[in-house]
C-alpha cells in the first residue's frame, strides 16, 4: 500500500500538472481586435495571409515589403475585409535605417505597437552551397540583422503595451537541411538571439512575449517554385499556417511548430538520433529534380 501511494501520488501530481498546463487560455479572434500590428514581408506568401486574417479580426495593420504595387493591393483587400486601419511602407530590409523607419511609422501613424511580426526573407537559392560569402552576408542582413534592428527600436513601444514579438523561422533553423546553407544560417541565428533575449526579459520582468515559429514546407509561390520538384514532402496551406502564427502570438506561446507532425516529431529525434534524422531528411529529397544553378 505504502509503495502504491509513493507511485500513485506523484503520478496524480503529474496528471494534474499536465491538465493544468494544457488547459491554457483559448484563442479568440477578439484578442487581436483593435491591436496595432506590423507585418513584414506582407506583399505575398504567409505574410500576405497574416494581413488578411488580421483584417478580418479588426486590427490596425502596417505592412511592409519592397514591391509597392503589391502592398497597395494587399492594403485595399485588408480594408475590404474589415481592418480597423491598413497602411504600407515600402523599402528594403537590406537597409537597417529602413527597418527602423518602419517602426517609427507605427509610432507616428498608430501611436504605439502591440505586435511586431517579423516574417520577411531575402531571395536565396535552393541548391548546393556555391561559396558566395557576399550572399551569406547580405542574407544575414535581411533575414537576421533587420529583425534585431526592428526589435530594438520597437522595444520601448512593446514594453509600454506589454506586447508581443513574433519571429517566423523554419525547421531549417533547428536542423540542417541540404540546399539551404545561407538561409539556414540566418534562421539558426534568430533562435540564438531571440531565445537568449527571452531569458533576459524573464529575469528583468519585461512583459513582452517572444514567439519563435518553426515552420515546415508551406505552399507559397516562392517555396513551390524553389523546392516542389525536389522535395517528397507535401506542402501545408499558407492560410492555415498564417492563422496558426497569429494564434500562437496572441496566446504568447514560446514556440509554434507547424505542422506539428512534420516538425515537432522529427525534432524529437534530433538530440538522441541525429544521424537517423539526417538520413530521414535526405530520403525526402529527389536529387534529379534539382535545377542547375
Ligand atoms: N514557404 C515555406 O516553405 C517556408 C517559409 N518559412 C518562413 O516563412 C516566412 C515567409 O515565407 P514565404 O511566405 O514563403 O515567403 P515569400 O517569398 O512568399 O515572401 C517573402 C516576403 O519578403 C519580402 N522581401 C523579400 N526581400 C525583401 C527585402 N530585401 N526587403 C524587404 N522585404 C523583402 C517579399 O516582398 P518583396 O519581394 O516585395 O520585397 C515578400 O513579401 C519566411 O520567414 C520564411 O523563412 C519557413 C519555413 C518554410
Ligand atoms: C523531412 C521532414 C522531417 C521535414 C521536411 C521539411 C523540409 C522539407 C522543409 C523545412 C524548411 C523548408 C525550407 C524553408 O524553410 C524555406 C524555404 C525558402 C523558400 O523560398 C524555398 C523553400 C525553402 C528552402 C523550404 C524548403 C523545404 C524545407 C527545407
Amino acid at each position: 500500500m505504502g509503495r502504491l501511494q509513493k507511485i500513485l501520488i506523484p503520478f496524480l501530481g503529474l496528471v494534474l500538472a499536465f491538465w493544468f498546463y494544457s488547459a491554457r487560455e483559448n484563442f479568440k479572434p477578439e484578442m487581436l481586435k483593435g491591436k496595432r500590428v506590423i507585418v513584414t514581408g506582407a506583399s505575398t506568401g504567409i505574410g500576405e495571409q497574416m494581413a488578411y486574417h488580421l483584417a478580418r479580426m479588426g486590427s490596425h495593420i502596417l505592412i511592409t515589403a519592397r514591391t509597392e504595387a503589391k502592398l497597395q493591393k494587399v492594403v485595399e483587400r485588408c480594408l475590404e475585409l474589415g481592418a480597423a486601419s491598413a497602411r504600407y511602407v515600402s523599402g528594403t530590409m537590406e537597409d537597417m535605417a529602413f527597418a527602423e523607419h518602419v517602426v517609427k511609422e507605427a509610432e507616428t501613424l498608430l501611436g504605439g505597437l502591440d505586435m511586431l511580426i517579423l516574417n520577411h526573407v531575402g531571395t536565396s537559392y535552393f541548391g548546393y552551397f556555391n561559396g558566395d560569402v557576399g550572399h551569406v552576408r547580405k542574407l544575414l542582413e535581411i533575414n537576421f540583422l533587420s529583425y534585431v534592428a526592428m526589435t530594438t527600436s520597437a522595444l520601448p513601444m512593446l514594453k509600454e503595451s506589454e506586447g508581443s514579438i513574433v519571429v517566423v523561422s523554419s525547421m531549417a533553423g533547428k536542423v540542417g537541411f541540404p540546399f539551404t546553407v545561407p538561409y539556414s544560417a540566418t534562421k539558426f541565428a534568430l533562435d540564438g538571439f531571440f531565445s537568449s533575449l527571452r531569458q533576459e526579459f524573464s529575469i528583468q520582468s519585461v512583459n513582452v512575449s517572444i514567439t519563435l515559429c518553426i515552420l515546415g514546407f508551406i505552399d507559397t509561390e516562392s517555396a513551390l517554385r524553389a523546392a516542389a520538384e525536389v522535395l517528397l514532402v507535401a506542402p501545408a496551406p499558407r492560410e492555415e499556417c498564417a492563422l496558426e502564427i497569429l494564434r500562437a502570438g496572441a496566446l504568447r506561446r514560446r514556440e509554434l511548430y507547424y505542422r506539428y507532425g512534420s516538425t515537432r516529431l522529427p525534432l524529437l529525434l534530433r538530440d538522441w538520433a541525429a544521424e537517423l534524422l539526417d538520413y530521414l531528411v535526405r530520403s525526402r529529397y529527389r536529387l534529379d529534380g534539382l535545377k542547375r544553378n
